[in-house]
């Protein structure tokens, strides 16, 4: 490593400098740099601190057997999905269909997209969706410069997948990055279309009522998260905690793990699993269901150690004017516990804050479900 970087201090009480602070850059700038210690702006207060070196007990969190779909354990495995989204919106698949070269191309391209010099990420660097609305893809940093008073150990690359973006809109560095992403996102769409069609089973809808539900040709994007290792592990989080807004989550996870998801008042890891996929239920999906699936917060820490740690959260959205609440049938013997909205608008709201476990999702229950 290089010399110690001259890392500016910046006081959370001066979150408006963020934007155009050095920390745009990244921390994998910083780790390049030599960071012996990380800058204040990146610590935790003391209630949000992890233990970096252990693992909580992570056994429960389902592995689900998804080749059992085909033969006569269908209907076992039917319960197995249910089961995990209505206790933990969160399980690993096995047998889900995506090719491994598929998947090692794809996290081949993510390592190298985030290896790159800083200057030719920073080329695809912008701060907010908004401000860059015809690109497919963003470099970023920071979630939210404006709201935010502690930054989170991870740089990002945002792509739209679906509608597929045009041809010459796709990343060019590296060179064979559009075609492993097409590839790979392709294959998770078939997955996830897969999984909502046992989802709607699983509540006594037909096969296809989640995917309709989502608007006509439901969106796509992925984001490429990169955690660079840390010189002060347990005083960051890669990702605080949050849930996810869209209707469902597909994750790609190298071995170094560090995804956490909290059950019945505590963090529990998601052990990585060699070609296993992490599925989990978002926002919009416990919203279609009345409540049935539980959206689930989530984090990432930064665990010891000397490699970065990669994952590919793939997000299934409704479409922007797709009209969201709970679906009719499950309204019928249950009220409904959340407003209708359009998806924009829960978007509109999640950007508008700092995430904060399901914070967001509150806004949307209606008064019986507070
Ligand atoms: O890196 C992880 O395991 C979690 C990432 C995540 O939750 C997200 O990007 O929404
Ligand atoms: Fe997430």
């Amino acid at each position: 490593m290089a010399s110690t970087a001259q890392v500016e201090v910046v006081k959370s009480s001066e979150d408006n400098t963020l934007r155009n602070s050095k920390y745009v850059k990244g921390v994998q700038y910083l780790v390049e740099n030599g960071v012996m210690q990380i800058p204040d702006v990146y610590a935790q207060p003391p209630h949000q601190r992890v233990d970096a070196t252990k693992f909580e007990s992570s056994n429960e969190i389902p592995v689900v057997d998804l080749a059992g779909l085909q033969d006569d354990s269908r209907s076992g495995v039917l319960a197995e999905i249910k089961n995990a989204c209505e206790r933990w919106g969160f399980f690993q698949v096995i047998n889900h269909g995506v090719p491994v070269p598929v998947i090692e191309r794809m996290m081949d391209v993510a390592r190298r997209f985030h290896e790159l010099p800083t200057e030719e990420k920073m080329a695809y660097y912008s701060a907010y969706q908004s401000e860059s609305p015809s690109r497919s893809h963003r470099f970023q940093t920071i979630y939210n410069a404006e709201k935010q008073t502690v930054l989170e150990w991870r740089d990002s690359l945002d792509q739209k997948c679906y509608p597929p973006p045009e041809d010459d809109k796709w990343l060019k560095n590296p060179i064979d990055y559009r075609d492993a992403a097409m590839d790979y996102s392709g294959e998770v769409r078939k997955l996830a279309k897969l999984l909502l069609a046992v989802m709607s089973e699983g509540l006594n809808l037909s096969s296809d009522a989640l995917e309709k539900a989502l608007g006509d040709e439901f969106g796509q994007n992925f984001l490429i998260n990169y955690y660079p290792p840390c010189p002060n592990p347990e005083l960051v989080l890669g990702v605080n905690s949050h849930s996810d807004p869209g209707a469902l989550t597909v994750l790609l996870q190298d071995e170094i793990g560090g995804l956490q998801v909290f059950n019945e008042g505590n963090w529990f890891d998601v052990k990585p699993l060699a070609n296993a996929l992490v599925i989990n239920v978002a926002d919009e999906l416990e919203v279609l269901s009345n409540g049935i699936y539980k959206s689930v917060a989530h984090r990432a820490i930064r665990r010891v150690g000397d490699v970065a740690r990669i994952s590919i959260a793939s997000f299934c959205n409704p479409t922007w004017e797709a009209k969201m609440g709970p679906i009719a049938e499950l309204t019928k013997t249950n009220p409904p516990l959340y407003k209708e909205h359009l998806f924009r608008d829960f978007i509109r709201h999640f950007r508008s804050r700092y995430y904060d476990g399901k914070g967001c999702l509150d806004n949307f229950r209606l008064p019986n479900n507070l």
